[in-house]
């Protein structure tokens, strides 16, 4: 799927799908359930059903502004990109993943920046997600999704990261629309 690139000379990004868990383990020991209200940085109710909220960002700046996305980032000169999806959840919304497992990778390439995005899927995770300069966190129901204001592809890999699934895929945009996406699911997310 990659043959045509030189993903080792591509800049390298990481984006995380953190998943309440809800088997009583994730986050910092407070109980999930909650007043139901929406974006105070706790998974609503949830009715006992397996990763039933997912963490996402309506990011403030950079790529991908102003849409709603995964937490995450550029990978930084000598960083893993472990540590850099480590790092950035914690520069973007103030919680430490425990447990970060990578899923999936895809090429994206555009009009004005490429790049080899690694995708993890997390479950456990210490501290309560805080609005910062970068972006607001909410969680949502995997059901639920705010599809229209995300990036187009995510509807084609996200789904399957939220039922734990891997996938890679490359994915071309101009003018911000898709002009190329392939994917194949089930296959291991190497490079
Ligand atoms: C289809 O393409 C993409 N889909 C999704 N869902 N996310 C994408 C796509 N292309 C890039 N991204 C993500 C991957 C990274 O999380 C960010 C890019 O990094 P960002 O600009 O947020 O980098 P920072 O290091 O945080 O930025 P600063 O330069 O502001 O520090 O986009």
């Amino acid at each position: 799927m990659f043959e045509e690139d030189p993903v080792d000379d591509l800049p390298a990004a990481t984006l995380c799908h953190l998943v309440d868990g809800d088997d009583g383990a994730a986050g910092d020991g407070q109980p999930d359930g909650d007043d139901g209200a929406a974006g105070d940085g706790q998974p609503d109710g949830d009715d006992g059903a397996a990763g039933d909220e997912t963490l996402l960002i309506h990011k403030k700046r950079g790529v991908g502004s102003d849409q709603w996305v995964g937490p995450g980032g550029k990978v930084e000169p000598g960083e893993t990109v472990r540590e850099c999806v480590v790092r950035e959840v914690r520069e973007e919304v103030g919680i430490d993943v425990l447990d970060p497992e990578k899923v999936g990778v895809f090429v994206y390439r555009s009009d004005d920046w490429d790049a080899v995005v690694h995708v993890f899927r997390a479950t456990e995770y210490a501290g309560t997600p805080e609005e910062t300069e970068e972006a607001d966190p909410r969680w949502f129901p995997v059901d639920d999704l705010p599809l229209d204001e995300m990036w187009q592809t995510d509807r084609e890999w996200l789904p399957h990261v939220l039922d734990g699934e891997t996938f890679r895929g490359r994915f071309v945009y101009s003018d911000a629309e898709p002009q190329e996406v392939r994917i194949e699911t089930g296959v291991a997310p190497s490079l």
